[in-house]
C-alpha cells in the first residue's frame, strides 16, 4: 500500500500521484459506493498498486475541507483576487468570500489587483482595513508581473484555489505564477470556448513539490443560506476578541444593548464596512428562516 494524491478524475477513473512522484491510473474498491463516498480530486488516499501504471483506491485519509465549486478537498489556501478598478471592487463580495473561507478552515489572501489604475489610493485604504485583521494582503499588477513573486512564495508547500469575481485579472495572474497551464485571458475568448464541454472536473496542477494549484477558479457561489445565524460571526475573525464582552451571551451584535462589537465600531477598532457587511449577512439568514 502506498499513500497518494488524487489530481485529476475522469469519468471514474483517479489519477493519483504517490509520494514518490509517479501517477497511477485508479479505479476506487466498490465499498465506497456502498458507503456513497467518492473520492474527488485533492483527497489522499491509500492505494494498491497493481503495476506500475494501475491500482486501486482503498481508503481515504480525513478531509481537512471539500469545496463543491470546483469539487476539491484538502484546499490549504485562496487567492482572492478584487481588481482595485475596472471592475470596481465590491467589499460585500470580498466579505462574503471570506466567511466561506473561514467557515470551511482554508486560509486567505488578498491580492489586489490592477494597481495601474489605483488613481484615488484605495489600496492603501483597504490594505489596512484587512491586514490589521490578520489577512495577508499583496498588491499586484498583471500586465508589469508587479507582486507576483510575492505570490509565488506563498504557494510553497500549498494548495491553493485562485477565486474572485469575473474580469479582475485571475487567469492573468494564474498564467505568471506558472507554466505548465496556460489559462485563457481577456473576456471575449473566454466566452466563446466555454460551456461547450459538459462536466469538467477540477484538477491539480503540481507547479513544484508539495505545491498544488487548482486549475479553476473558486466560489462561484457565494450563498451563505446554509451557515446558522449564531455561527455567522465566528466567520468575521475580528469579532472574536470582543463577543465574550458583550452583556448576553447569545449577542448577535444587532439590536442588543451592551454590545462590546457595536462599541469597537463605534471607537473605529472594528471597520465599520465590515460590521455593515455583517449585518446585511446577518440580516439575509434571518429572513431566510423565516420562510
Ligand atoms: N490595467 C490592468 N489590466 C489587467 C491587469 N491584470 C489583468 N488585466 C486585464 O484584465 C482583463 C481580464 O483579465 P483576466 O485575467 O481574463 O480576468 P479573470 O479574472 O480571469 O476573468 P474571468 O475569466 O472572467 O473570471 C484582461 O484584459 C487583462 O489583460 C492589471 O494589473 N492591470
Ligand atoms: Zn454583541
Amino acid at each position: 500500500m502506498q499513500q497518494g494524491r488524487i489530481v485529476r478524475g475522469i469519468a471514474g477513473f483517479y489519477y493519483v500521484k504517490l509520494d514518490d512522484g509517479s501517477i497511477v491510473e485508479c479505479k476506487a474498491r466498490g465499498k465506497f459506493r456502498r458507503d456513497k463516498l467518492s473520492p474527488i480530486v485533492g483527497d489522499n488516499v491509500i492505494v494498491e498498486k497493481i503495476d506500475d501504471e494501475k491500482g486501486v483506491i482503498d481508503s481515504i485519509l480525513p478531509r481537512k475541507n471539500e469545496l463543491i465549486r470546483p469539487q476539491v478537498s484538502n484546499i490549504d489556501q485562496a487567492i482572492l483576487v478584487f481588481a482595485l478598478k475596472d471592475p470596481d471592487i465590491s467589499l460585500e463580495v470580498l466579505d462574503r468570500v471570506l466567511v466561506l473561507t473561514e467557515y470551511n478552515n482554508i486560509d486567505a489572501v488578498i491580492c489586489f489587483n490592477k494597481c495601474d489604475l489605483d488613481v484615488d489610493n484605495k489600496f492603501d485604504y483597504l490594505s489596512k482595513i484587512y491586514s490589521s485583521i490578520g489577512y495577508k494582503v499583496i498588491k499586484t499588477n498583471g500586465k508589469t508581473g508587479e507582486g507576483i513573486e510575492e505570490i509565488k512564495k506563498i504557494l510553497k508547500n500549498k494548495t491553493t484555489v485562485f477565486a474572485g469575481p469575473s474580469g479582475v485579472g485571475k487567469s492573468t495572474i494564474f498564467n505568471k505564477v506558472q507554466n505548465k497551464v496556460i489559462m485563457q485571458t481577456g473576456e471575449i475568448s473566454k466566452k466563446v470556448s466555454r460551456g461547450k464541454h459538459t462536466t469538467r472536473h477540477a484538477e491539480l496542477i503540481d507547479i513544484d513539490d508539495n505545491t498544488y494549484l487548482v486549475d479553476t477558479p473558486g466560489f462561484s457561489l457565494i450563498d451563505l443560506s446554509f451557515i446558522e445565524i449564531e455561527e455567522l460571526q465566528n466567520y468575521f475573525r475580528e469579532f472574536n476578541e470582543y463577543s465574550s464582552e458583550c452583556r448576553f451571551t447569545s449577542c448577535l451584535h444587532f439590536k442588543e444593548r451592551d454590545c462590546m462589537i457595536k462599541n469597537k465600531v463605534e471607537e473605529g477598532v472594528i471597520s465599520k464596512d465590515r460590521y455593515d457587511n455583517y449585518i446585511k449577512f446577518l440580516t439575509e439568514l434571518q429572513q431566510n428562516r423565516r420562510y
